[in-house]
């Protein structure tokens, strides 16, 4: 008897939340970092599963910078990174678009059928709906990979009118059809400027910003955009965790209501975030709210 009164307190409180979020999008953003076993995955399918089941428009954007790793090793290649992006020469394309396009955009297409929800995957390809040039971090050539110049929303928007959860692999081509490799977490974040979207969501494999990446307790729940460069400055973010706080920065700054960086790995952190008033990871804020840190 108790267990049933407990999930109909659980449901109580995330009714204000489920009427809050109706017809709302919301961009999650799943990391490689954060895709570890089976179980794990399907557990993020089915929390997302249970978003567009209540109502919410949830748009995926993956990345699969691990496999992309693994891939290239087999193939006796090193990874390199400058920022946290992937130096990409043309081999590194080819594979970086074969795992991303190929192997995880389809699977996950294929977990969230399992559910019995409709989802499409494409890449920013796909209906021109992510145009990019070369990107030059520091004036530096790190080969093919893009800087998002224009997102054309229509393709995602006709997906979610017909009822399907768009699942979107962050490879781009320029006016010339050269193809890019783009770090997930700037596709993500465009998605979600252009889209309007309510919340941006990046799931990864860290419980958020952490002030010692070595201590989990040092967890900042919240951070103002105004103090991001100086964290860079003081090398408390480095490595992935640059191209992902830069990017909530920039879609706080585009509109987006709430961005959030949270620990994939803890079972249900999506329903968590978007479900309950105790949020889980760093919440990025614009300072003039005064949250405090
Ligand atoms: N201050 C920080 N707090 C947390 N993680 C950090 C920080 N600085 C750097 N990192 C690194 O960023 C990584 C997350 O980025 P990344 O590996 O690219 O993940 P994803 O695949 O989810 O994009 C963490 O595993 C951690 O090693
Ligand atoms: C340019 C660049 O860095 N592209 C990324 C794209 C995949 C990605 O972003 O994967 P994660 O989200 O798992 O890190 C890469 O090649 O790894």
């Amino acid at each position: 008897m108790d267990k049933y009164i407990n999930q109909a307190k659980t449901l109580m409180e995330a009714l204000p939340y489920i009427k809050k979020f109706n017809n709302k999008i919301v961009v999650i953003k799943y990391g490689g970092s954060a895709m570890i076993d089976e179980k794990l995955k399907m557990s993020v399918i089915k929390d997302i599963t249970l978003m567009k089941l209540v109502g919410i428009r949830p748009v995926v954007v993956h990345g699969g910078g691990k496999k992309i790793n693994e891939m290239l090793e087999k193939v006796g290649k090193e990874s390199l990174f400058v920022d946290g992006l992937r130096v990409t020469d043309d081999e590194t394309m080819e594979i970086a678009e074969m795992v991303l396009s190929g192997s995880i955009n389809k699977e996950i297409v294929q977990m969230f059928q399992q559910q019995g929800i409709k989802a499409v995957g494409i890449s920013g390809k796909d209906g021109r709906t992510i145009l990019a040039r070369k990107k030059m971090p520091g004036g530096k050539d790190i080969g093919w990979v893009g800087e998002i110049e224009k997102v054309n929303p229509e393709l995602l928007d006709s997906l979610m009118n017909d009822d399907f959860v768009p699942v979107v692999a962050p490879i781009a081509t320029d006016e010339n059809n050269h193809t890019y490799n783009i770090n997930a977490d700037y596709v993500a974040s465009a998605l979600a400027s252009a889209l309007k979207a309510e919340k941006l969501v990046y799931l990864t494999d860290v419980e958020g910003v952490l002030r010692d990446v070595e201590d989990k307790d040092s967890l900042i729940s919240k951070i103002a955009i105004d103090r991001i460069e100086q964290y860079k400055e003081e090398k408390v973010i480095t490595g992935g965790m640059i191209p992902k706080i830069e990017n909530c920065k920039k879609s706080i700054e585009a509109g987006v209501n709430s961005v959030h960086i949270l620990d994939g790995r803890v079972e249900h952190c999506l329903l968590l975030e978007v479900f309950t008033n105790s949020g889980i990871g760093t919440m990025i804020y614009k300072q003039e709210d005064n949250h405090g840190e």
